[in-house]
């Protein structure tokens, strides 16, 4: 068996007006994340790592932030494709890990909804996505609420 090692890494602005998404799904916020798509971090970073994993580019290289047909779209339908061009490459997914880093809201909370969520658009289990969360102690631009960023490392193997 060949396995192969993906990591993504993604940022968005934080600002009210905007909806909070995080790993598909809606968390109650004042302030929401800034993006051509939904903004959802968690998988945008996931699909980089499947991109990563299999060296097939990148996130924007597939679906560019230059294309009105992709404004305000949900990133569950992003990643849904994502897995459709890593399955047709002949990969499948072996286990994911993740960070979120947000001051906050905490997430812990919503945690076991996302992984259900992600479970069923990517069909693998969900005891194969590990998803934490992290503050950055109030430092740094995740630490002033300016942004949101997210980790994640993707294992694959064919
Ligand atoms: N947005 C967040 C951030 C953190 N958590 C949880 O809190 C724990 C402590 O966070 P520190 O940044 O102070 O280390 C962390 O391990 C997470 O379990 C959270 O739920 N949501
Ligand atoms: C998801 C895409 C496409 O809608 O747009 P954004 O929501 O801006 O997200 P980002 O992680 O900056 O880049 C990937 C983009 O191509």
């Amino acid at each position: 068996m060949k396995w192969r090692v993906g990591m993504g890494f993604d940022v968005h602005q934080l600002a009210s007006g905007f909806k909070l998404w995080l790993g598909g799904i809606h968390v109650p916020f004042e302030k929401g994340s800034v993006g051509h798509s939904d903004g959802d971090v968690l998988i945008h970073a996931i699909c980089d790592a499947l991109f990563g994993a299999a060296n097939l580019r990148d996130i924007g290289f597939h679906f560019p932030d230059t294309d009105p047909a992709l404004k305000g779209v949900d990133s569950k339908v992003l990643l849904q494709k994502t897995m459709h061009i890593i399955r047709n490459s002949g990969y499948e997914v072996g286990n994911i890990d993740s960070t979120i880093c947000l001051q906050q809201p905490k997430i812990n909370p919503f945690i076991p909804k996302m992984q259900e969520v992600l479970s069923s658009v990517m069909q693998i289990s969900i005891e194969d996505i590990s998803i934490k969360a992290t503050t950055t102690e109030k430092m740094g631009f995740v630490g002033r609420g300016e942004g949101v960023s997210a980790y994640a490392v993707v294992m694959l193997y064919k």
